[in-house]
């Protein structure tokens, strides 16, 4: 899969270890498809895989194959059942996880040593797991966010990946795709996006152009050193970030978009590297929103029309935030082309969380939240909050009117609103 299994000055004695912060539905099945690619390549990766566990008690659910009536009494440790049977029995149930995925409840010895960091968790939880993390991680480290969600706050609105980024002063790129978690866990055939852009100090490479993906040349991005070492740098968007970059020592093999293709790439999860890291984060963020739009017309029974228009009009909505708030930089295409973008919104309207939950809410007459505690065993529903946070930022810039379809969402999350009242509200836009 691989053409470079050593650094370009020939040594690439130091192979890269790699971190997986989260351990939930998505958490689980993205450290088993590293896994066994750390597995697949030695001569780049070390073997073992570290997945940061929030700690908790659980028992064995009767449907995992590690079942007995004393486990399924007995509460224990999630991450002693994780290394000792090697299956996620609360997030994860019923899949077998590779044996070089080690459990561990401590975030900061997980990333001890680490030079790649994957995070993947519920985006709530983003804020207090860096801090478990400042201080304790290669300071040329670099990071990919596979979290869907936008962080927003009085400054504005922001990716997670540059959130993560400016908090731990690394790079930090971005996966996101038509990934619905246990689909892929079962090896069932996806693709996903990944978008990783760092400024051309690794090794002086600048990530090669993949065939019909934007791709930044290095003359979109500005680095100046610092002292020694050190770069701070001007992102494409011409915002200056507060992350001064180390870089990645030449022992190390590269980290570009070839050894990150090698790291997520398997025969049943087909990667595609692109560069519009924005682009990549805020589709996989807005469409969580649609999703549950999608829910609500279809648990009036609306029929298949209707959830197409859901889609149409909320693609448009994603498009036009990631143009007006992230610049031109923002690639229409990384929407309408890539798994991160329609297909995606796509999967995630037919089958997500988000959908499901809301569809079900409407069907029985409860809010979404009370489906999600009812049903969903502890994973998070990110459509519900990001829905608030999208909304409370578009308040404060006057333009709730112009996304008809994200107030609508709230609206009718809040009682505001019916799902009736949909059709009507998203005609507003066009009249
Ligand atoms: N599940 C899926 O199919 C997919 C999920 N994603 C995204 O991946 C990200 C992670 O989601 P999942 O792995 O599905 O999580 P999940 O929703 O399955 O699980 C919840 C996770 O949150 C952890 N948690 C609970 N309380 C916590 C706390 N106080 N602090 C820290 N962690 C806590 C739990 O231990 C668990 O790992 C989300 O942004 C989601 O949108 C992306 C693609 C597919
Ligand atoms: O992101 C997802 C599929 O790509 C999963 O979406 P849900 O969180 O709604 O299940």
């Amino acid at each position: 899969m691989t053409s470079h299994s050593l650094a370009p000055n020939g040594l690439g004695e130091k192979k890269h270890k790699v971190t997986v912060i989260g351990s939930g539905n998505w958490g689980s099945t993205i450290s088993k498809i590293i896994a066994e690619n750390t597995r697949e390549y030695p001569d780049i990766f070390d073997e073992d895989v570290q997945m940061w566990v929030y700690e908790e008690e659980v028992t064995v659910p009767e449907s995992s194959p590690h079942y007995t009536p004393e486990l399924g009494e007995k509460p224990q440790k999630l991450t002693t059942l994780i290394n000792k049977y090697h299956e996620n029995v609360k997030y994860l149930p019923g899949i077998a996880l590779p044996k070089n995925v080690i459990a561990n409840p401590s975030a900061a010895d997980a990333a001890d040593g680490s030079t790649i960091l994957i995070f993947n968790l519920p985006h709530q939880f983003i804020g207090n797991v860096c801090k478990q993390l400042q201080g304790h991680i290669l300071p040329y480290a670099r990071g990919i966010s596979c979290i869907k969600g936008v962080n927003v706050s009085d400054k504005g609105v922001s990716l997670f990946s540059e959130w993560i980024g400016d908090s731990l002063g690394i790079y930090c790129g971005a996966l996101s795709g038509a990934n619905i978690a246990p689909e892929i866990a079962a090896e069932k055939w996806s693709e996903t996006t990944i978008a990783y852009d760092p400024p051309p100090l690794d090794h002086s490479r600048v990530p090669s152009p993949q065939s019909g993906s934007p791709t930044a040349s290095s003359a979109d991005l500005t680095v100046t050193p610092v002292n020694g070492a050190t770069f701070h740098h001007i992102d494409s968007r011409g915002r200056k970030s507060k992350t001064k970059l180390t870089p990645v020592p030449a022992e190390y093999p590269p980290l570009d978009h070839e050894t990150f293709k090698t790291l997520f790439h398997r025969p049943y999860f087909h990667v595609r590297m692109v560069s519009d890291v924005a682009g990549v984060s805020l589709s996989g963020a807005l469409k969580n929103i649609v999703a549950l739009a999608a829910g609500f017309v279809d648990g009036k029974g609306w029929g298949d029309n209707a959830k197409a228009a859901i889609m149409r009009v909320g693609l448009l909505e994603m498009v036009k935030f990631g143009k007006e708030f992230f610049g031109e930089t923002v690639h229409t295409g990384t929407f309408t082309e890539e798994s991160a973008g329609v297909a995606d919104l796509i999967t995630s309207c037919s089958g997500g969380r988000n959908f499901r939950c809301a569809k079900k809410a409407v069907e029985q007459g409860v809010s979404v939240e009370d489906v999600e505690q009812m049903d969903l065993n502890g994973q998070k529903l990110q459509g519900t909050s990001t829905a608030r946070e999208v909304n409370a930022f578009l308040k404060t810039k006057g333009k709730e009117e112009d996304y008809p379809l994200f107030t609508a969402v709230l609206g009718i999350l809040d009682g505001k609103y019916k799902v009736d009242d949909i059709p009507e509200l998203v005609a507003r836009a066009d009249s």
